[in-house]
């Protein structure tokens, strides 16, 4: 659907418009005067949130993120979804699922009761999707922009057979400097330490960050605070439904070796997810439904 048809039959006056992204996608631009966002349909995938009176984004959005059909946008909350990471079944498929590098449909938009704005977007199974993975479903994100960002990310499962799911809230926090931020919240819960050949481990104290950092948390509390130091900041991060939490941080090499990073960006994000991950995997039956959510709000 074009921008045009998008704003007559979703746009919401002085609030919510449709505009033409780069790559050609359509974006959901959001303004009311609790915050500021940009909505990627294709990808159905946050890109930026900024509540009034913040100067700096939540949000890291990579100033080299490719906007290219089949391609994920880096940066932002990328869904990781019916899988996080590598193919489950070693089939070749794309690592972190099929539904971060495809154009999503608008499903509706709307204002809550405390003057938020909120905006659905949705994938349903295709032949196409059929051919990756055989299951029928609906997915459907919902983003809630107001004084907090909330993320709904809802599988339904419509077909008649149960299937299984991973997946990850992707998201890229914005941060001032990785050697001065630490994540709290994690301390005694375990881990696996993906950088050091998958180690069960335990977390002891604030998670600080010194080298690449890519961790399973297997049992995390609901709520979880990035304290940034260089950015005067705290994100607070609460999750629902979800059973992992992923701390990643690509650090200086895989920065340089990634096309869609700058060689120094590892300084200015750090990934902390809600997700179902490792032995973290949800059955969804048929006519079942299940979210996961993650509320996001900033404190100086
Ligand atoms: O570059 P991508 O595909 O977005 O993935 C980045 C990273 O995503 C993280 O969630 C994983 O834990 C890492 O192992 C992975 O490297």
């Amino acid at each position: 659907m074009k921008t045009e048809q998008l704003n007559t039959q979703y746009g919401i006056a002085d609030q919510l418009q449709f505009i033409d992204g780069k790559g050609g996608f359509p974006n959901v631009e959001i303004s009311n005067g609790k915050a500021k966002a940009l909505i990627s349909v294709y990808g159905g995938q946050i890109l930026s949130y900024q509540p009034a009176n913040e100067p700096e984004d939540l949000l890291f959005l990579s100033t080299r993120a490719y906007y290219q059909q089949g391609k994920a946008i880096k940066g932002g909350t990328p869904i990781c979804w019916p899988w996080f990471g590598p193919d489950p079944e070693g089939l070749g498929r794309a690592s972190h699922g099929f539904v971060r590098n495809r154009l999503w449909t608008v499903m509706g938009t709307h204002t809550t009761e405390d003057g938020a704005t909120a905006v659905t977007l949705g994938v349903v199974n295709t032949p196409e999707t059929t051919e990756i993975w055989p299951q029928t479903f609906e997915l459907s994100i919902t983003y809630t922009v107001g004084e907090t960002l909330s993320i709904e990310l809802k599988t339904q499962n419509t077909g008649s057979q149960e299937f299984s799911i991973s997946q990850a809230l992707h998201t890229y926090f914005k941060i001032g400097d990785i050697n001065r931020v630490q994540v709290l919240g994690l301390n005694g819960s375990d881990y696996i330490d993906k950088v050091d050949g998958g180690q069960q481990k335990t977390q002891q104290g604030v998670v600080e960050f010194s080298e690449e950092c890519d961790r399973i948390y297997t049992e995390p509390p609901a709520k979880l605070i990035i304290d940034d130091a260089a950015l005067d900041r705290r994100i607070n991060i609460t999750s629902e439904g979800s059973k992992t939490a992923v701390v990643w941080n690509p650090w200086v090499e895989n920065s340089a070796s990634m096309g869609d990073l700058e060689d120094t960006d590892y300084q200015r994000l750090l990934c902390v997810e809600t997700a179902n991950a490792a032995q973290d995997i949800v059955n969804v039956l048929p006519g079942q439904a299940m979210s996961i959510k993650a509320h996001y709000s900033i404190e100086r």
